[in-house]
């Protein structure tokens, strides 16, 4: 009979126990698909005596992770500690230099050192599998690589952070302040150790980094990805969204023409009648589109222990089969460049405190007239003369540099009272 496939897992937070956990609440499943058993046999992590709700008996413990990768007895390490530096990373690089396979959950370091790891995994022809680095259970990674490989993909979009995703629906639907909402999805196992990863779109910039580097055949380039976060979208612009027939979602948008790849995160207005819309909570989505295909919309939980282990777990199953992709295939990378925000179109959405006083109004109109900005509609709430109001405002499709130039003096005009509220509007 073939030998159980030896896994060390480094790292038992939300998804190192909950890879325990599913290994051997499925093992006979998971052991009739890999054609063999895989069974956990070594670990590390910070605490040895911490209840995670899992038995580590019989476990061989390692204080130092290196340790754990360079132990001879294990086939393959699962890397679920986190960071883009220091003990996940000198982990990883000591099992690919030693040829030995490595499933990760890590975005940011494969974000961040992805192209040192590629390598690294291509020189000793060892497998380097990240299904669970991005939008978690949603098999987003196998799809890009594996089921769309006859396309060429032009467009990826998703919704790529759980716990920024969670607290917009708890703030939508139940009305909850923004803080206790993300205590809650850190609770849930959904947030980064440091949840302003999350927060401020760092965590969807990792993800989508990750998916354009595979969805173009183009190395990583984290530094070109334009990202703004969720902390600055109110209450209120989440209400006036659902009376334009909008939803708030935090989206990643990768797309690439004659131009170059474009790469930014930020909130947007998503139609509510679009898929996407109506996904909620922890779920993910990820639309991609290939010339051949056509668009194809991919939905599922992104976060939490038991969606992530399931992607560490088919990471495990096509190890133990032979299944190995390398990161990259044989395709020589494009060598398009970056395109940034500057070179941006959209449509905006809008919103000002103004005072409600005769004049403003076409004061505001004023400047987007100058800007070349073209309206859409315009929605003023409620009449309290001399006090503020708000206004919101929605464009056709127009240059970011011209909206920004806009923005600067309708923010300078006395009767505007807050920062204007500037939410881009997507149809993924
Ligand atoms: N939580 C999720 O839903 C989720 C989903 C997808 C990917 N991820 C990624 O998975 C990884 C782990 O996330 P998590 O939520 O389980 O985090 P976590 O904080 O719950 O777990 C990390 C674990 O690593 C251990 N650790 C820290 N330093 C260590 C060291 N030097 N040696 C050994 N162990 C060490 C910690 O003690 C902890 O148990 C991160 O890269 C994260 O981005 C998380
Ligand atoms: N913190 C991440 C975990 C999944 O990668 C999220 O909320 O989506
Ligand atoms: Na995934």
């Amino acid at each position: 009979m073939t030998r159980p496939l030896a896994v060390g897992v480094a790292g038992l937070g939300t998804v190192g126990a909950g890879v325990l956990g599913l290994l051997r609440q499925n093992a006979e499943i998971v052991g009739a698909r890999a054609g063999r058993r895989i069974a956990v046999t070594a670990v590390s992590s910070r605490d040895r005596t911490r209840d995670r709700g899992i038995s580590l008996d019989g476990l061989r413990w390692y204080d130092d992770p290196v340790a754990l990768a360079n132990d001879p007895g294990i086939d393959v390490v699962v890397e679920t500690i986190g960071g883009s530096e220091g003990p996940a990373r000198a982990l990883m690089q000591a099992a690919l230099a030693a040829g030995k396979p490595v499933v990760t959950a890590n975005k940011a370091l494969l974000a961040i050192h992805g192209a040192e790891l590629a390598e690294l995994a291509a020189r000793s022809n060892a497998p380097l599998a990240f299904e669970a680095a991005v939008a978690g259970g949603i098999p987003a990674i196998k799809a890009i690589r594996e089921g769309l490989a006859g396309n060429r993909i032009t467009r990826v979009t998703g919704i790529l952070n759980g716990t920024c995703n969670y607290i917009l629906t708890q703030m939508r639907e139940r009305g909850r302040e923004f803080a206790e909402a993300l205590s809650e999805a850190q609770k849930l196992g959904y947030a980064e150790a440091d949840p302003t990863f999350d927060v401020d779109g760092i965590d969807a910039a990792h993800k989508l980094a990750i998916l354009a580097a595979l969805a173009f055949g183009r190395p990583v380039d984290f530094d070109a990805v334009h990202v703004e976060g969720i902390r600055a979208v109110s209450a209120l612009d989440i209400r006036l969204a659902e009376e334009l027939g909008y939803r708030i979602k935090l989206l990643g948008i990768a797309s690439c023409s004659e131009a170059g790849v474009e790469t930014r995160v930020h909130p947007c207005m998503v139609p509510v009648a679009h898929p996407i819309a109506t996904v909620d909570g922890v779920f993910n989505a990820v639309v991609a589109e290939g010339d051949h295909v056509g668009r194809v919309v991919l939905v599922g939980r992104g976060a939490g222990a038991g969606p992530t282990a399931s992607a560490v777990v088919s990471d495990l199953i096509d190890i133990a089969r032979g299944r190995h992709t390398p990161v990259w295939g044989a395709e020589s990378f494009s060598a398009l460049p970056s395109v940034g925000m500057e070179r941006h179109s959209g449509a905006y959405y809008l919103r000002l405190m103004v005072v409600d006083r005769p004049g403003v109004i076409a004061d505001v109109t004023g400047a987007l007239r100058d800007a070349g900005i073209s309206l859409e509609s315009m929605l003023q709430r409620g009449r309290a003369p001399g006090e503020a109001v708000p206004v919101v405002l929605t464009t056709h499709e127009s240059r970011e540099v011209a909206m920004r130039e806009a923005i600067a003096r309708i923010a300078a005009l006395d009767a505007v009272l807050e920062p204007p509220a500037l939410i881009r509007i997507e149809t993924p």
